[in-house]
Parts: structure tokens; C-alpha cells; sequence
């Protein structure tokens, strides 16, 4: 299986996503820069962390109209596995591929800390190794991690069970205690959360592992192996 990590200007969770998929995980994986046009040798794209062209505007909103956005829309089309962690999920917000939007942390102030996240549902192709309910421990790092959606939206999340993961603690303002979505079809995540970061004991928590060895099984799962 072959990954692409997105690398945009002020991207800087891209080694650790790298790290992740190569040394954890041991699938191939590529960066790839936001000027890409062509994402279609890949079987799953990872947008990562970051502070994307310094946040102008708003986080994730010069990104969402790089030259690669319309590949990984093409992709998303397909069906490929798309991932945003973090600035990812704000670019995905931003580019009109997931619903919703970013607001400023509640406090206004930057969070960094590891927090409990529950699995909300675990009938997708990105948490199905994890047991519904399941509590993890994963890090966070943002100042613009208040999900936002009005009413409407929420009922339609809820009705197409797009929410994958919500806050125990919710310590950042988040709408329903949202802390991950997916698309109506499920292979579009994103995520505040760093699962990349939580892939060893070392880092403190092994818990974000699955995330990763979901998608690989899944993938798997679909295509015929050419050894
Ligand atoms: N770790 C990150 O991706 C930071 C996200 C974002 N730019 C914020 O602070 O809201």
C-alpha cells in the first residue's frame, strides 16, 4: 500500500506522519508537495499537521486552494483513503470536502496536551480495528480546534454516522464534543486529534496506531496482492 503525505508551506507534522506510516506501520509512503497535480499512483493521502502558508486568513484556508486540493478531490472521488489531522482536517473544512467549520479554542488560547477521545463509531474503513466506545489517549496542538456546525449539519453527521471520534473533556468549545468526521461515503476522515503521534510507548501512547493499521487492513481488504 502506498501513502503520500501532503506538504504544504508551514506544514510540521509531516516527518511525524511519515515516521508513522514508514517505521510503524512499514508501508510505503511518499512526500509529496502541495504543487503536485497528480495524486492517482497512491492508494491513501495524508494531509498533516501544521500551519499551513502561517495560517493567514484563516487555518487551512490558503491551502484549500492549492494545486494538489483538486487531485486529492479527484481522489476522494475515487474512493481513495484521505486523511487530515489537524491543519489537515482545516484544509479538508476549508476545501468544502468535509462540513463544517474551524473557530478559535474557546479560551483563545493554544492547547497542547494529551486528552481522552472516544471512538464514536468504529463501522469505517478508518477505526474498525478499535472497539466502539473505545477511550484513547491521543495528543493535541491547536489554537483553532472549535469545531463548528449548525444544527442541520449535525442531524445529517449523525443520520450518516460521520462522527468518528468526540471529546471526553471537550477542551476546546467543539460543537456535540466533535473531535473527527468523515464524508457521507466514509473515506474521507479528519481529525483535531494526532494519532501520528501516539504510535509507540515511547511517545506516551500506542493508541493512534490502529487508526493507521485500519486503513492498511481495509485496503488490503479490497485488493488483490501481486507478490
Ligand atoms: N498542530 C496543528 O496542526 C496546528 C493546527 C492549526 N494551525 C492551529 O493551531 O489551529
Amino acid at each position: 500500500m502506498k501513502f503520500a503525505v501532503i506538504v504544504f508551506p508551514g506544514s510540521n507534522c509531516d516527518r511525524d506522519m511519515f515516521d508513522a506510516v514508514r517505521s510503524h506501520l512499514k508501508e510505503d509512503v511518499e512526500m509529496v508537495s502541495s504543487s503536485t497535480t497528480d495524486l492517482s499512483n497512491f492508494d491513501a493521502i495524508l494531509l498533516p499537521g501544521g500551519f499551513s502558508h502561517g495560517d493567514y486568513l484563516r487555518s487551512g484556508a490558503m491551502a484549500s486552494v492549492a494545486p494538489v486540493v483538486r487531485a486529492i478531490k479527484e481522489e476522494a472521488d475515487k474512493g481513495t483513503f484521505i486523511l487530515g489531522v489537524c491543519n489537515g482536517f482545516q484544509i479538508l473544512l476549508e476545501a468544502g470536502l468535509l462540513p463544517g467549520a474551524m473557530l478559535p479554542n474557546r479560551d483563545l488560547a493554544f492547547i497542547c496536551k494529551t486528552d481522552l477521545v472516544r471512538v464514536a463509531n468504529n463501522n469505517t474503513v478508518f477505526t474498525n480495528l478499535y472497539e466502539e466506545g473505545a477511550a484513547l489517549k491521543l495528543p493535541i496542538a491547536h489554537g483553532e480546534g472549535n469545531y463548528y456546525c449548525d444544527e442541520a449539519t449535525y442531524r445529517c453527521l449523525v443520520d450518516h454516522h460521520q462522527i468518528l471520534f468526540t471529546y471526553e473533556n471537550n477542551p476546546n468549545g467543539s460543537a456535540y464534543d466533535i473531535a473527527g468526521i468523515c464524508n457521507e461515503r466514509g473515506n474521507v476522515l479528519g481529525m483535531m486529534p494526532h494519532p501520528e503521534r501516539a504510535v509507540e510507548a515511547l511517545l506516551g501512547s500506542e493508541d493512534g496506531l490502529k487508526l493507521f493499521q485500519s486503513m492498511v487492513a481495509n485496503w488490503r481488504g479490497s485488493h488483490v496482492q501481486h507478490t
